[in-house]
């Protein structure tokens, strides 16, 4: 092993957390790309340019302040509209086959491993290939439960996998077969054997100390055990990674970029972090290798595998680097995103959505930070450690779930039973987000959320919102507010002479059915994926036109990571976090 790969590391290692670890830029890789993307050297941070720009000088048009309906932007699909007759069901078909690449290879079933509880029908297919997509499985009605929610013809235990899917079947990265599958199957419940449930592993399970009750949460760990020490064996060492760079450090573990030395390619490095107060390996990080293991979408980072340090606590999660966050990146943008670069992200994102919840996970924290962009203009979601897997009947969970501005009023309102809506809501806040670059509700503490909510779309009743009165912050008086303003709230930017994008009405439209109160009227990732706002025009723009900047350099991301230390929502956060424990604290708490 080379001296300095092995230094580089010994130093991440014993000064985890201090942004003074060894940098050895990979300043070839840079500047390989820099020549690739823009066909000179980065010009730094003040330089910053569009690619966009570059490529199409004669075309930009990014002042949308007024948006005429008919107007294409640059890099728009299919922007040949000389006769105004747009075909949009075929442009949309083109979109949906640039996103995502079904038509090039279609998997049968969802690579996630269910079973009917009663070990009978198991399925396993899988690929690692971040280019293939699945079709997801349907979701398990009771009826279908009983007629078994596999369709016969997948009915088959590891052993005749390879009768199915034989292309694709590769068992070591199911769920059911990872040794980071964990035994914490809320939907499983014993009282009903014939429910689809969320392949239980055993290793984990058999943890000393792991909690046997349903319902794990954030904060909660699972205590080492000898078990422990045998899942990790086998794993490859982080000393086969060369030049460690940290990008970020979240509340669940730092980030680093890093070279794998056997494949030459630059990956990410999660360190998961060990909590110093309660001995052993955390259950977020469990579920989020659990979830990632099984999950395979372009709209989904690629998980490739878990590395260890010298150390038992020493644990990181590798995944496809990525060069940006969106958060990141929409600091360094002058304007907001054009609302045809808008409806290609959502696109990306909303394709994503769909494949977890088709799959029956929730993410739970999807904000601006935890979708990360690379210079080929995918998006991709991340940062899995607060989803898990649902099921029907729904079952109570933490509402102490999701970034407090992108939280919805349900959570808010204390709903220890909700479902898929939440993202939906949290994909409202990010739409508008995009459209202004200013968050959409920007709450310090939840009552501050909720009010500022009711300000902009009307205080909620049970009128609209069924089911209202039951929940348990619903007395809190925060005022009456009896119109929806989110209209006026663009255009007040407008007239503050700031940069924003105004949607068009079918724009508006879909902004208020991601944002509908009621969660069962809110709007899910299939019936947005449909919305007439994505067939309009503007189009959505083609990935390979969306902007791109350079990765950030050491320093900008150290300035950013000092900035980010200040930021309220952060510090929300990690507040609540120490708080914890289910159903303590939170708005109906403190009433
Ligand atoms: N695959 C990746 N490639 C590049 N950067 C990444 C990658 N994964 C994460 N990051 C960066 O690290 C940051 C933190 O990662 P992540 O959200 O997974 O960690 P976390 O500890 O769960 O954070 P949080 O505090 O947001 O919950 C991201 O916002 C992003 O900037």
């Amino acid at each position: 092993m080379a001296a300095g790969r092995h230094g580089g590391f010994q130093d991440l290692k014993s000064r985890d957390g201090d942004d003074t670890i060894s940098r050895k830029k990979i300043g070839c890789l840079r500047g390989d790309y820099d020549l690739i993307t823009k066909g000179s050297r980065c010009r730094g941070r003040d330089s910053l340019e569009y690619r966009s720009e570059v490529r199409q000088n004669d075309i930009e048009e990014r002042d949308e302040i007024a948006v005429l309906s008919m107007d294409l932007e640059p890099g728009e699909l299919s922007s040949d509209v000389s006769d105004g007759a747009i075909d949009s069901e075929v442009k949309i078909l083109e979109i949906g086959s640039r996103l995502s690449t079904l038509q090039d290879k279609k998997r049968k079933f969802s690579p996630i491993v269910w079973d009917r509880g009663d070990g009978a029908a198991i399925r396993t297919v899988k690929s690692r290939s971040t280019s293939e997509t699945t079709t997801p499985p349907p979701p398990p009605s009771p009826e279908s439960h009983d007629q078994g929610f596999l369709d016969a013809d997948v009915k088959t235990s590891p052993a005749d996998a390879s009768e199915i899917n034989n292309d694709d079947y590769v068992p070591e990265r199911t769920i059911l077969s990872s040794r980071w599958a964990n035994d914490e199957s809320e939907i499983s419940g014993t009282e009903d054997k014939q429910k689809v449930k969320w392949k239980t592993g055993s290793e984990l399970a058999a943890l000393a100390g792991c909690r046997k009750s349903a319902s794990p949460e954030p904060g909660e760990v699972v205590r080492e055990g000898s078990e422990s020490v045998d899942m990790l064996q086998g794993c490859r060492s982080v000393y086969e990674f060369e030049n460690p760079e940290k990008i970020d450090e979240g509340t669940y573990g730092t980030v680093y970029m890093a070279k794998d030395n056997k494949t030459g390619e630059t990956v990410a490095l999660k360190k998961v972090k060990m909590d110093a107060e309660k001995e052993g390996f955390p259950v977020t990080s469990l579920r989020e290798i659990n979830i990632l293991l099984s999950l395979h979408h372009p709209s989904i980072v690629d998980f490739k595998e878990v590395v260890v340090g010298s150390e038992i606590d020493n644990v990181y999660m590798v995944m496809e680097y990525m060069e940006h966050d969106l958060k990141a990146f929409m600091e360094m943008m002058i304007r907001p995103y054009s609302q045809s670069e808008v409806k290609c992200l959502m696109l990306q994102l909303l394709e994503g959505i769909k494949y977890l919840h088709d799959n029956w996970v929730l993410h739970r924290d999807l904000k601006t930070s935890n979708l990360l962009l690379n210079n080929r203009g995918e998006l991709k979601i991340c940062d899995f450690g607060l989803s898990r897997q649902y099921g029907r009947p729904l079952k109570p969970y933490t509402p102490l779930v999701v970034t407090l501005w992108y939280r919805s009023p349900e959570l808010l309102l204390g709903a220890k039973e909700y479902s898929t809506a939440i993202d939906m809501w949290s994909l409202g806040c990010i739409m508008a987000e995009l459209l202004t670059k200013k968050p959409l509700f920007n709450g310090d503490s939840e009552i501050d959320q909720l009010r500022k909510i009711y300000k902009i779309l009307g205080t909620p009743n049970e009128t609209i919102w069924p089911g209202l009165s039951k929940l348990p912050g619903v007395n809190a008086n925060l005022g009456n507010h009896k119109y929806n303003l989110l209209r006026e709230v663009f255009q007040a930017i407008a007239l503050n002479r700031l940069p924003v994008t105004i949607p068009s009405d079918a724009g508006f439209d879909l902004l208020n059915k991601l944002l509908t109160y009621d969660p069962e009227k809110r709007i899910t990732a299939e019936a947005a994926l449909r919305h007439e706002w994505f067939r309009e025009v503007p189009l959505p723009k083609s990935k390979e036109f969306m902007p791109t900047f350079p990765a950030e350099n050491e320093q900008d991301r150290r300035r950013r990571r000092e900035m980010k230390s200040r930021d309220p929502l952060e510090e929300q956060r990690r507040k609540e976090l120490q708080r914890g424990k289910l159903g303590t604290g939170g708005l109906f708490g403190n009433f």
